[in-house]
């Protein structure tokens, strides 16, 4: 049960991770809000109460994510869920031929730095953390939960390096749950479909009015809250691990 238990929450500050974080701490848990330093990672913390502590944290330093998972141990005493919702996109083609000009090579590793090596950098970290707890009846010392995309299997035109991205990190999640079942700690990922947050509202009008009308049901924006209550469902499921579930109301995106 969530209630009690310790969480990390990486972008934690916005969206969907803002989202995982209030329900969490709603339930009783004790969470460390990690996101960057330019986040409004402190008012949001001072909102919701004593519960949550914001550490600033780029996910992809060792040495922020250390400083995260510390706070976690000093503060509230061991981790026991770690959800990576920190992440960042880009729109651009491969080759744009009306301008004569590529991709930007720095564009494309900065998405799969954030969103595929920052993830990773959290799983691996916190994993040794999770290691350390005492297992419960069942065998389980923790749970890792992922964001990724639906972008992962049906990236639009311009998604090269964000649906890169998040494909690793769907292709990594079976062989993390094999890695770390010795120490019984469970990992799965969540493929979001169009959700109502700041990282959607910087896709152009049409293009969203567009994409919400091309969801079969219900046919609009997934609320922030509903991704929070599938992390909670995957925490509380003892047998769900290993595996990228669609959250996304059928959505296939076009081209
Ligand atoms: C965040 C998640 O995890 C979930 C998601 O993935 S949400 C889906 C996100 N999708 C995207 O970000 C799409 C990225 N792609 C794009 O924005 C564009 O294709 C691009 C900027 C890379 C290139 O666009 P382009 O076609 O070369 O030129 P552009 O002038 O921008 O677009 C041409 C027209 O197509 C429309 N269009 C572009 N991409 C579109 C899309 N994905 N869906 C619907 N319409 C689109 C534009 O609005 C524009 O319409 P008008 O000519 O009527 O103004
Ligand atoms: N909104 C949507 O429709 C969808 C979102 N997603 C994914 O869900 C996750 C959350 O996205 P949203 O909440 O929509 O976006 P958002 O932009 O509202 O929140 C992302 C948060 O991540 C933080 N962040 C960015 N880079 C970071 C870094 N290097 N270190 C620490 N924190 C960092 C930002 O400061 C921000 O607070 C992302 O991984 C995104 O790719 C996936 C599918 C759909």
């Amino acid at each position: 049960m969530i209630k009690n238990a310790v969480a990390v929450v990486t972008g934690g500050a916005s969206g969907l991770g803002r989202a995982t974080v209030e329900r969490l701490a709603k339930q009783g848990a004790r969470v460390v809000m990690a996101d960057l330093g330019s986040s409004k990672g402190n008012e949001v913390a001072k909102e919701l109460g004593d519960n949550v502590v914001f550490v600033p944290v780029d996910v992809t330093s060792e040495k922020d994510v250390t400083t995260a998972l510390e706070t976690a141990k000093d503060k509230f005493g061991r981790l026991d869920l770690a959800v990576n919702c920190a992440g960042t996109a880009t729109a651009v083609r491969t080759y744009n031929f009306n301008k004569n000009a590529a991709h930007r090579l720095d564009d494309f590793t900065r998405v799969l730095m954030v969103n595929t090596v920052g993830t990773f950098n959290v799983i691996r970290l916190s994993a040794g953390l999770m290691g350390t707890n005492e297992p419960n009846q069942d065998g389980q010392r923790g749970v890792i939960v992922n964001t990724a995309s639906v972008a992962a299997y049906d990236g639009q035109i311009g998604q090269a390096a964000y649906s890169a991205s998040k494909a690793a990190v769907v292709g990594m999640t079976l062989p993390i749950a094999r890695d770390l079942s010795t120490q019984g700690i469970r990992i799965c990922t969540i493929a979001p479909g169009l959700f109502n947050t700041p990282m959607l509202a910087a896709l152009p009008e049409k293009v969203r009015t567009f994409l919400a009308k091309s969801i079969p049901f219900p046919q609009r924006l997934g609320e922030p809250s509903e991704y929070a209550h599938l992390v909670q469902a995957i925490y509380e499921n003892p047998l769900m691990n290993g595996e990228t579930i669609r959250i996304d109301g059928a959505l296939r995106m076009q081209p």
